[in-house]
């Protein structure tokens, strides 16, 4: 696709082509051939008040959209669909190049969709048909191309496993990322794949272990031969041979089936599969990475885990804490998904403070939309802490009571004499533990199941924390 106009067509202000621009329905910017903003559609303006004025006549101020365009400026080849960040968005843009005879001598940029990672969330929450779960997992393939800056957070916990990561990243080991629903997996597992594979465009292969029926999976992962089951009326090729030379992300392992974790065992020591039915090698090159908001050592201690393929794909283990573990994190959160969502209201101190005293189950995730629910509800608004009190009882589901929460939250810190710069994760480790054993009456047992460990971890996390009971 190519747009053929002169020179003075496109810089002629005021013009059809202006016009034309400001009926398109996404924002879109007119760039010349040395990659100054030429024109910024009505839609484009609007985003950018009150600096319009400055960005005109100007490069382009987004680094990837500026990559965009100089791609299209000296291949003259159009991209449609192509994933740009853009202040923290991932949009799909186009850049279609416009041509003087055989010259090109500009391009027309166009924001398709302003937001995918927003858009991957509305499908998955509306989701029904198999349509949608197919968009779900060619949007979860087109977002993989995270990349460590996408991770917000600035605490200590969230820097340490942001550079446990970046280490990672740097070998071709097995990784295993543990952490709650919402805590931010799939970016760092994202970053991880783009940093290994130095953003060439190499498949990142997302495999829901949970959404796939236990009689599906084997050929699903590994693909199947014509013939090889009723129903498989011709070849395929599974989601191993997909990810070729890339990344694999084995999404909630835990799930797994056992008598597939079997198999899953042999192809990953043998580096090496068949399809279901058929006979022909074809060798393991992806890498895999793992992860799970399950406790996997303790699901092998039950046996509901097979404890060799647990150690093959924890070569490397990180653990991303939930956020009520790093609410340091909170505020630049808050404020980066207001920024994203354009939100206009604000938040009252005590709403504010709602925000931190939170248990937060369904961690970044939860706190992202609720920041697109206020967006919504209250434009223009002054949020108040009793509004945040409400959506807290009626919001997760996990009832909470904000007044109780914030008690025991001043109880914490006094009963625990933590001092301000005593935040360390093992500080704060230790005193839970200490809160939940005194809360339990000294029960080991019942303390250790409600923080998802076995007695024997915490019988040794006491034991290191000299907590005596
Ligand atoms: N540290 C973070 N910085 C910015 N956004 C985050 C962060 N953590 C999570 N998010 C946002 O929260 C949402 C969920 O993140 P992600 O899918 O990576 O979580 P997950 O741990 O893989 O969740 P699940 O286990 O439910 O699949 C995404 O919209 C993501 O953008």
């Amino acid at each position: 696709m190519k747009l053929n106009l002169t020179r003075k067509e496109i810089h002629t202000r005021g013009g059809m082509l202006d016009h034309m621009m400001d009926a398109l329905p996404n924002p879109s910017i007119l760039v010349d051939e040395n990659g100054l903003v030429l024109y910024a559609s009505s839609q484009t303006r609007h985003l950018w008040e009150p600096n319009t004025e400055k960005r005109l006549n100007h490069p382009i101020q987004s680094e990837d959209s500026r990559a965009a365009v100089e791609e299209t400026l000296r291949t003259g080849r159009a991209s449609m669909d192509k994933l740009v960040h853009i202040k923290g968005h991932r949009t799909l843009s186009n850049m279609i190049p416009v041509f003087e005879d055989e010259e090109v001598i500009g391009v027309l940029c166009t924001i398709t969709i302003q937001d995918i990672v927003m858009l991957k969330d509305m499908v998955a929450k509306l989701g029904r048909t198999t349509k949608d779960k197919e968009m779900y997992h060619t949007l979860s393939r087109v977002l993989s191309r995270y990349r460590f800056e996408d991770f917000l957070g600035t605490g200590d916990a969230a820097k340490k496993v942001i550079q446990q990561c970046r280490l990672a990243a740097k070998s071709d080991y097995s990784i295993l990322i543990i952490g709650e629903t919402g805590c931010g997996k799939e970016i760092l597992a994202g970053a991880i794949h783009s940093e290994r594979t130095k953003y060439r465009s190499k498949p990142f292969v997302k495999i829901n272990c949970t959404a796939i029926p236990d009689n599906l999976i084997e050929a699903e992962l590994f693909g199947y031969e014509k013939g090889a089951f009723t129903g498989a009326v011709s070849a395929k090729a599974g989601k191993f041979e997909q990810a070729a030379d890339g990344t694999i992300l084995l999404d909630e392992i835990g799930d797994m089936d056992i008598a597939l974790q079997s198999k899953l065992l042999r192809v990953l020591e043998e580096r090496e599969f068949e399809r279901v039915g058929g006979d022909k090698v074809y060798p393991l090159q992806a890498d895999i990475i793992a992860t799970t908001n399950k406790n996997l050592a303790a699901m092998c201690a039950e046996n509901k885990f097979r404890m060799d393929l647990y150690y093959r794909l924890a070569m490397l283990e990180i653990h991303i804490p939930p956020l009520r573990e790093r609410k340091e994190d909170i505020p630049l959160l808050t404020e980066h998904f207001m920024k994203e969502c354009g939100s206009r209201f604000s938040l009252e101190e005590t709403a504010k403070d709602n925000l931190l005293l939170y248990s937060w189950p369904g961690n970044v995730r939860q706190l992202k939309h609720l920041i697109t629910r206020l967006t919504v509800l209250y434009p223009n608004e002054t949020v108040t802490g009793a509004v945040l009190e409400d959506y807290f009882k009626i919001g997760s589901g996990a009832a909470v009571d904000i007044k109780n929460e914030r008690e025991a939250f001043q109880n914490f810190d006094s009963q625990e004499q933590l001092k301000p710069e005593d935040y360390s994760l093992k500080s704060v480790e230790k005193a839970h533990i200490q809160k939940r054993l005194r809360a339990n009456e000294g029960n080991v047992l019942k303390t250790a199941k409600e923080l998802g460990i076995t007695r024997n971890t915490l019988y040794s996390k006491m034991r290191n924390y000299g907590i005596t009971n």
